[in-house]
């Protein structure tokens, strides 16, 4: 994927950056993103969003850059992202909302409004669409966050721990999601949870305090789990074994 961070230095304070000349190019299809509390996943996806912008370095996106303001709207037409922390506005329906994020990314208020039922239902919201969306649960609001990255046709998707708060079959939903998108839509997502990784995804990138220690296939990244590791224990072991079992 053509979605890139070329020495991209970014800090919340002065003096202490969080990460120091990444380059990175994100990988195509569906990529797992990994790494410990802290390791700066989420300042990652907001810089690939363009909510954060790096203090030096660039990130860009086929002709696009963050930090060029006559291809930021573009830009953020074709990169969606879903933060860690949803904004959910009172009064509004989940099919407001989703139809919102549309028309904020370009669409038509007809084309906004069809299209949100149609993202709600593939995250089988649909039935859910007249509910306030600050009635939802935490699980249930997140899958409409899915379905605000779904709405205006992405090439890129950023999701910052999506599957949080949900329960074990709305998760398999999700993965449902991801595994039906078409195969020009790519996909980014940070989480804590190894569970069925080989199953969902192709990629995997892990980050420790600010810097890329693994980026591969899963294939590859199996490989750094313990010799006998047990099948269901191989992704958390090869985890383990990149990242030390460091948290900070
Ligand atoms: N708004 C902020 N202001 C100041 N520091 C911040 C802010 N957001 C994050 N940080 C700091 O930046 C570093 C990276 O945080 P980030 O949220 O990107 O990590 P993460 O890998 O997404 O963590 P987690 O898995 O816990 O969500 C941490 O040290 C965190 O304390």
């Amino acid at each position: 994927m053509p979605l890139r961070f070329s020495s991209c230095t970014f800090g919340y304070r002065r003096k202490h950056p969080v990460l120091r000349d990444l380059d990175c190019d994100l990988p195509t299809g569906r990529t797992v993103f990994l790494g410990p509390n802290g390791a700066g996943k989420s300042t990652v996806l907001g810089l690939g969003a363009s909510a954060l912008l790096p203090v030096s370095g660039r990130v860009g996106y086929r002709r696009m850059r963050t930090d060029d303001r006559r291809t930021l709207r573009e830009y953020r037409r074709r990169v969606a992202w879903m933060p860690q922390h949803l904004t959910t506005v009172p009064g509004l329906t989940a099919r407001d909302q989703v139809a919102y994020a549309g028309w904020l990314k370009g669409m038509s208020r007809a084309e906004a409004w069809d299209g949100a039922l149609d993202a709600l239902r593939r995250v089988e919201m649909d039935e859910s669409a007249d509910r306030r969306v600050t009635e939802l649960s935490g699980g249930q609001q997140r899958r409409v966050g899915v379905a605000e990255a779904l709405v205006h046709g992405a090439e890129v998707l950023l999701l910052d721990e999506p599957t949080v708060g949900m329960d074990p079959r709305q998760r398999q939903v999700f993965h449902e999601v991801l595994g039906a998108l078409p195969a020009d839509v790519h996909v980014v997502l940070s989480t804590h949870d190894t569970a069925d990784l080989d199953e969902v995804y192709d990629n995997v990138l892990v980050l420790q305090a600010g810097c890329l220690v693994f980026g591969g296939t899963v294939r590859e990244f199996l490989t750094h789990a313990e010799p006998g590791a047990a099948p269901g224990r191989r992704a958390n072991s090869a985890y383990h074994s990149l990242t030390s079992g460091i948290e900070r």
